[in-house]
């Protein structure tokens, strides 16, 4: 019996880490399984017509949403596309290619819960949402180093984009199912960053109960489960700090496995050597735990998804 995808959204502002956060889903849910959508290639203007009408990507009318949404409609059923292409490296549009869902696709970008009709397809729904000041750091080092523009040039799309950034990009934290703040610990200077997990009650999530058994009280645990409220509504918020020790993510890895025996090969013995992985600011290679445990709680509701079809 053929199942229809699953459908996971990634949705965040401009170097939010959508495409950093993906990679290690893939990786758990096995590349050749996955097929990832970025929705900048349904940009309706090319980045000098972009300039020439000045009008910002994450405007809606900036983007093709109603075929986004016929696309990711005809894509939860099994169906094939022509998906457009933007290029990044030049700002252009190349000939489109065919795409044939794999059992997972995962849809990352800007404007991918703006409507009722794009967000009735997802599964899974995920909203990044770091602070702002990490976000403009990422973003200047992303676009200067890999998309051609000058320092100068990203600091002034910032501040030109902020009223569209806004207005339509960060009201979709309110459609997420699950969403993810990396932030800096207070007290240290190091690169690595905590995680705060707002886990909305939309989807069943994992039984984290035992993290309050074990919370001492006494002092800041590195692994927090807690209640709070996020937009008026109340939630769970699981928070990682970036110094837990690989015994206490193997804790966290054991609750998900243990509920999904198919995650096995994630969890434990060291963990996944390809899950949160990061390139440093000399380009060496790091490991986040908090970053592949929500990778790993991504995966995981993934994988539960697939149960329900
Ligand atoms: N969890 C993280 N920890 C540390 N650095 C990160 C993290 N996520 C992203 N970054 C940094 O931010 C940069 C931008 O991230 P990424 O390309 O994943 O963003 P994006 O949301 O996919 O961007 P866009 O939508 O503009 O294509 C990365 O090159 C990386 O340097
Ligand atoms: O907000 C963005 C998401 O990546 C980009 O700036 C947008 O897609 C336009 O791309 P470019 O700046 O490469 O022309």
């Amino acid at each position: 019996m053929t199942h229809r995808p699953i459908i996971l959204g990634i949705v965040g502002d401009s170097a939010a880490g959508k495409t950093t956060l993906t990679r290690g889903i893939a990786q758990v849910l096995g590349e050749e399984n996955v097929t990832v959508i970025c929705t900048d290639d349904y940009h309706r203007y090319d980045r000098k017509q972009r300039a020439e009408m000045d009008i910002t990507a994450l405007n809606p009318d900036c983007n093709y949403l109603d075929i986004m949404q016929q696309h990711l409609t005809l894509l939860r059923t099994g169906q094939s596309i022509l998906k457009p292409i933007y290029n990044h490296h030049d700002g252009t549009f190349q000939p489109p290619e065919y795409i044939k869902p794999n059992r997972f696709v995962i849809v990352e970008g800007l404007l991918g819960y703006a409507t009722r009709g794009i967000r009735d397809n997802y599964d899974v729904k995920v909203y990044l949402a770091p602070p702002e000041s990490l976000r403009c750091q990422w973003k200047i080092k992303r676009d200067t180093m890999k998309r051609g523009y000058s320092e100068e040039d990203v600091i002034l799309a910032l501040k030109q984009r902020e009223p569209d950034s806004e207005d339509f990009i960060r009201p979709q934290r309110k459609s997420a199912d699950v969403i993810v703040t990396f932030y800096p610990p207070d007290d240290e200077n190091g690169t690595s960053l905590n995680v705060r997990l707002v886990l909305r009650p939309t989807i069943p999530h994992p039984d984290f109960s035992e993290i309050f058994n074990q919370q001492s009280g006494h002092h800041i645990d590195a692994v927090r489960l807690g209640l709070d409220r996020d937009m008026g509504k109340p939630v769970d918020v699981l928070e990682i700090d970036s110094h837990a020790t690989l015994e206490q993510v193997n804790a966290l890895e054991m609750m998900l496995c243990n509920e999904l025996p198919s995650l096995k090969n994630f969890c434990s013995s060291g963990g996944n050597q390809n899950l949160g992985i990061l390139a440093g600011t000399t380009g060496e290679i790091l490991q986040s735990y908090p970053l592949a445990l929500t990778q790993l709680l991504i995966a995981y509701h993934m994988i539960k998804a697939t149960k329900l079809v």
